[in-house]
């Protein structure tokens, strides 16, 4: 069994004092070294807020989280996060390289180890030619794979993203989810994803945490036992996958939610 890298254990927050908004209550999972979990939930349950726990932005009002067995109070050095709207989260007065560079310098990695990590990730992206480049002289999603070249240059603990494929076309969306189950087999990383997306949900991960409506727990801790090896076709129309995807649909009573 491999260690744990994740736990995250009574998890509960209220905004504004005992008498505000209770987001999340009483949450709890462990996500293992090497494992790639999603997160899926109705719209509003508490997932930005549970990711804002996890990565330490805020501190729960009740629980704990654990990042290698250390408890995360503030930002760990060893997390990093990839969020949905890429044209935001990259610097554009940088070059490709300075943007996948620019959390190594504050590492305190040297400049010849800088070098070999972004040309190692911007290759294995397939940006190895668009260093240079600014990021707004590319498309949408090649941002967002300067993004995950970015955080995957830092060699995380774990890897935190959310929504991450949410603002690109659905080409894109397929090679980017393959990029992803390619670069966490070579680079060994521990991922925790959140996603609207059931499928995507399905594709991607070795388990999916299914969360209740507001305030979030999890209703479902589910395993997806569809192999390492996944292909955007043949897997989305095995027997097994459309299981999956119709348990994960039922417990997220998505017809009701379409309802109201
Ligand atoms: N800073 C805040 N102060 C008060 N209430 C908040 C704050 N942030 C979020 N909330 C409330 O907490 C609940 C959970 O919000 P959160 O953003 O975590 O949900 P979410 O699942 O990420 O939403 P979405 O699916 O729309 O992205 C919501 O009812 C929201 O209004």
């Amino acid at each position: 069994m491999s260690e744990t890298m994740l736990s995250v254990a009574g998890l509960g927050h209220r905004y504004g004092g005992a008498n505000g908004h209770l987001a999340i209550a009483d949450l709890s999972f462990d996500v293992r070294a090497g494992e790639l979990a999603c997160i899926v939930g109705p719209s509003g349950c508490g997932k930005s807020t549970l990711l804002r726990a996890i990565s330490g932005l805020i501190t729960a009002s009740d629980g704990e989280v654990r990042l290698r067995g250390e408890l995360v109070r503030g930002v760990p050095s060893d997390l990093a996060v990839v969020f949905q709207d890429y044209s935001r989260s990259l610097f554009p007065w940088l070059s490709v390289r300075s943007n996948v560079e620019f959390p190594l310098r504050s590492r305190g990695l040297g400049k010849a180890e800088r070098r070999e990590r972004s040309d190692e990730v911007l290759e294995w992206v397939g940006l190895g030619d668009a260093a240079a480049k600014y990021p707004w002289q590319l498309s949408g999603g090649m941002q967002q794979r300067v993004s995950i070249a970015r955080a995957l240059a830092c060699r995380p603990a774990l890897l935190l993203m959310d929504e991450p494929f949410a603002s690109v076309d659905a080409q894109t969306r397929f090679e980017l989810e393959d990029l992803l189950l390619g670069a966490r087999k070579q680079f060994g990383s521990t991922v925790l994803l959140v996603t609207h997306d059931i499928d995507e949900s399905i594709y991607l991960a070795d388990r999916v945490f299914v969360l209740s409506r507001s305030p979030a727990s999890i209703v479902r801790d589910l395993p997806v036992d569809l192999g390492a090896e996944r292909d955007q076709i043949a897997t989305r129309q095995s027997a097994d996958f459309v299981q999956l995807r119709s348990e994960v649909a039922q417990l997220l009573d998505v017809r009701t939610a379409a309802r109201t």
